[in-house]
């Protein structure tokens, strides 16, 4: 096995933990050495000892969607603050969004972002690449140099803006194909849902008088970027998935055999669009924020792997930025350090999924539809050592100002939420630990 990347080789001492249950039945003592499982009869005598009686282990989370904004706007994140409120959310690996100044349309500006996160990072940075140069839509970008370089960049994403013409899908997909790559999509017609759309259009934004923008802006895209994907025989990824539509098109595509994937927000799975009615610009987002038939249909969907992954969109704003009239507010919010929680409470308190399935669709199933190797992998002897522990009946108020994030757009400011994550393990070295 090679190595997986993992923070700068310092002598991280070893670890014997104890007591920890694990969802796949699993028990018995973990020893982490040298960044990964070893057998815990071999624990040196010099070991550090974690007692974790009652807290369940999982393999570290990993998200296939996170916006660091460095480089650019570094006062607002930086990836060390954005990876350290990852680690604080159970994550070990973070997959970093292209839409930052400049863009990651290049090797070079992938192998930076890589280059910083293995320095200053948390948790692994995976450089996500743009897939049109400047996001512009126009022109593909350096896919091939970008897979190539140090960086691997398997991944591939405009987010922000949705690939809208065709053609240049077509194209991203055939490419992508070589090396087992995935274009990932802002699925939002911006013919449809452009201009000044900046809710969802429906009883709501009429009562407020906010321009919305309608379901089929999304669930039209995923359809033809499904038929895209068949036509390539490439892969798709389909991210935030929003509403109750996109889910019958993805079942649809998925029972045809059409390589196709998808993830939810927890802002999606939890909060409804009546959040906006207060015009607090903290719960502007794109996709935004949907009726509840849809946030039932997502719960749904994610528990019966019709939505294969959990992503956060952590996205960082300044308050100049956010606080504004809701029509000129900028899209986004914070989400690292609450999804675990968010999914617990959606998810497992409400019995609609056991810990298998939300293992799968946080850490599993994220690290290999991005082609991450090292991450997502079983807690066994000789597997990398990504692991969070956690309490999963421990609750808090969540307080925006006692976030790790530089940005305080938190939706879940003031509300009692799961608080679960313990203590989390990069590559054998302690990344976060509850105090
Ligand atoms: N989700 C958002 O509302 N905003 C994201 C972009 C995106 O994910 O589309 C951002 O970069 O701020
Ligand atoms: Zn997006
Ligand atoms: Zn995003």
């Amino acid at each position: 096995m090679s190595q997986p990347p993992g923070p700068a080789p310092l002598p991280a001492r070893p670890l014997l933990i104890t007591g920890a249950r694990r969802a796949d039945a699993g028990s018995g003592d973990l020893l982490i050495m040298d960044g990964r499982y070893a057998d815990p009869a071999d624990a040196p005598a010099d070991a550090e000892r974690v007692d974790a009686d009652g807290l369940l282990a999982l393999p570290g989370l990993v998200d296939p969607h996170t916006h660091l904004r460095e480089p650019g706007r570094e006062d607002t994140e930086t990836i060390a603050t954005g990876t350290a409120a990852a680690a604080r959310g159970g994550y070990t690996a973070v997959l970093a969004m292209a839409n930052t100044t400049p863009v990651t349309d290049t090797a070079e500006a992938a192998e930076y972002v890589l280059d910083v996160g293995a320095r200053e990072g948390s948790a692994q940075v995976q450089p996500v690449g743009a897939v049109s140069k400047g996001l512009a839509g126009e022109e593909l970008a350096e896919l091939g140099l970008m897979a190539r370089s140090r960086a691997r960049v398997r991944m591939f994403s405009d987010d922000g803006r949705c690939v809208h013409d065709p053609t240049l899908m077509r194209r991203a997909l055939e490419y992508v194909r070589t090396f087992g790559g995935v274009i990932a999509q802002h699925a939002q017609d911006p013919r449809l849902a452009g201009g000044q759309a900046c809710c969802h259009e429906g009883e709501v934004s009429g009562r407020l008088g906010l321009p919305g923008w309608p379901a089929a802006a999304e669930s039209t895209i995923v359809a033809r970027d499904a038929q895209l994907a068949a036509l390539t025989r490439s892969r798709v990824h389909v991210c935030h998935v929003s509403t109750a539509e996109t889910v019958e098109v993805l079942r649809w595509a998925k029972q045809r055999g059409i390589a196709i994937t998808a993830e939810v927000t927890p802002h999606h799975l939890m909060l409804t669009t009546d959040e906006v009615v207060g015009y607090d610009p903290t719960y502007k987002v794109n996709p935004p924020l949907r009726p509840a038939e849809d946030v039932t249909a997502l719960r749904e969907a994610l528990a019966d792997g019709t939505i294969d992954a959990v992503g956060t969109d952590h996205a960082p704003h300044a308050r100049q930025d956010k606080e504004h009239a809701f029509a000129d507010a900028a899209f986004g919010m914070l989400g690292l350090e609450t999804a675990l929680g968010v999914l617990i409470e959606t998810m497992i308190n409400t019995d609609r999924s056991d810990w298998s399935r939300v293992i799968e669709a946080m850490s599993h199933a994220p690290a290999r539809i991005a082609g991450l190797p090292g991450q997502g992998r079983p807690i066994a002897i000789g597997e990398p050592a990504n692991l969070t522990l956690i309490d999963p009946q421990a609750r808090a108020s969540v307080d925006a100002a006692a976030s790790l994030s530089l940005s305080r757009n938190n939706p879940w400011h003031g509300r009692d939420l799961p608080d679960p994550v313990r203590m989390t393990v990069w590559a054998g070295r302690v990344t976060y630990r509850h105090d």
